[in-house]
């Protein structure tokens, strides 16, 4: 399957930051997948972000969208940033307008204006609440008809109604046209329903990669009496008087004589792994970038 996006050594420093925001990243996105960016505050999300819509440079290492360098791919590609940078003089009408030809041949004025939905075309984006503004940027990028949509925290300023029915119709719009959409969030559960893809980056790595299912199913939360888990790799654990509590990535079954196990929700997987720093990184095969020498189907 193509890759939307893949990383090989991709790391990223700014002049006046002392260590990289990104390092040493290297990853696979396949098309068509619906991606959630997580992570703490000053993870590198924003940074991978921006690299891939080709506004930043990586400092090493390459970073390949749709098949091409980020420059080349920028018609095939929409981007809503964390600041939503819009025109403030012109209309709702006028920017909308501006969409249609900064992209002849792809502009869907329909998607667009359903995304603006009851907003007064003639008012001016200066008028507009942040809210508002979000619906002005994500229907340009939705009505460029992009393959690759980056979205950098795209719902935090909408109310909850809002943020259902965009979230709604971005996934519609996105499973219709097999959009590859990558989404960094905080708030787990807008991202859990939505995506099936997962990213994890903390202190500027990839901790973890995969198809959301994938990445669940390789960890089990353990508990039982205080012992040794091996062969398993142990993410985190906590022990409570003589209770042991762990999420391991398993190395074969978990032996139920002596644990009690059960799945991991998205929630229980991110939390450890942002606990535990130190634990291994994990990219299930699907998030695997082409070794060198091969070239990702
Ligand atoms: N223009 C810049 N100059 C210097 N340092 C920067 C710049 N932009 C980001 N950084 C630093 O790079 C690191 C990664 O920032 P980035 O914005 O990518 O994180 P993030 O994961 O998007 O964070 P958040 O969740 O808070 O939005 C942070 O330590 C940040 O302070």
């Amino acid at each position: 399957m193509t890759s939307a996006m893949e990383a090989h050594g991709l790391a990223k420093r700014y002049r006046r930051r002392p260590g990289p925001a990104l390092q040493d990243c290297a990853f696979r996105l396949p098309a068509g997948r619906v991606c959630a960016l997580v992570g703490p505050n000053g993870a590198g999300k924003s940074t991978l972000l921006a690299l891939a819509a080709g506004l930043l440079r990586p400092t090493a290492g390459t970073i390949r969208i749709l098949g091409t360098d980020p420059a080349s791919a920028r018609d095939r590609v929409a981007y809503v940033a964390q600041d939503k940078p819009l025109y403030p003089q012109l209309t709702i009408a006028e920017t909308l307008h501006m969409g249609r030809e900064l992209n002849p041949g792809r502009w869907d004025a329909g998607t667009a204006e359903r995304v603006v939905g009851t907003l007064d075309h003639a008012t001016r984006v200066r008028a507009l609440s942040g809210g508002q503004r979000t619906r002005v940027a994500l229907a340009l990028a939705l009505g460029k008809r992009p393959e690759l949509l980056l979205l950098d925290e795209p719902m935090a300023d909408l109310d909850p109604l809002a943020r259902h029915q965009l979230m709604g119709t971005l996934m519609a719009d996105a499973a219709e046209r097999g959009t590859t959409v990558v989404m960094s969030s905080h708030i787990l559960t807008e991202l859990e329903g939505a995506c099936d893809f997962l990213l994890l980056v903390d202190g500027g790595h990839i901790r973890l990669g995969g198809g959301i299912d994938d990445v669940l199913a390789a960890h089990t939360l353990v508990t039982g009496p205080v012992g040794d888990l091996a062969p398993h790799t142990v993410v985190e654990s906590r022990v409570t008087g003589r209770q042991l509590t762990a999420l391991v990535r398993h190395d074969g079954p978990v032996d139920p004589t002596t644990w009690h196990t059960t799945e991991p929700s998205l929630e229980d997987l991110l939390l450890a792994h942002l606990r535990a720093p130190d634990a291994p990184a994990l990219l299930t095969p699907s998030a695997a970038p082409a070794t060198h020498g091969t070239v990702a189907a």
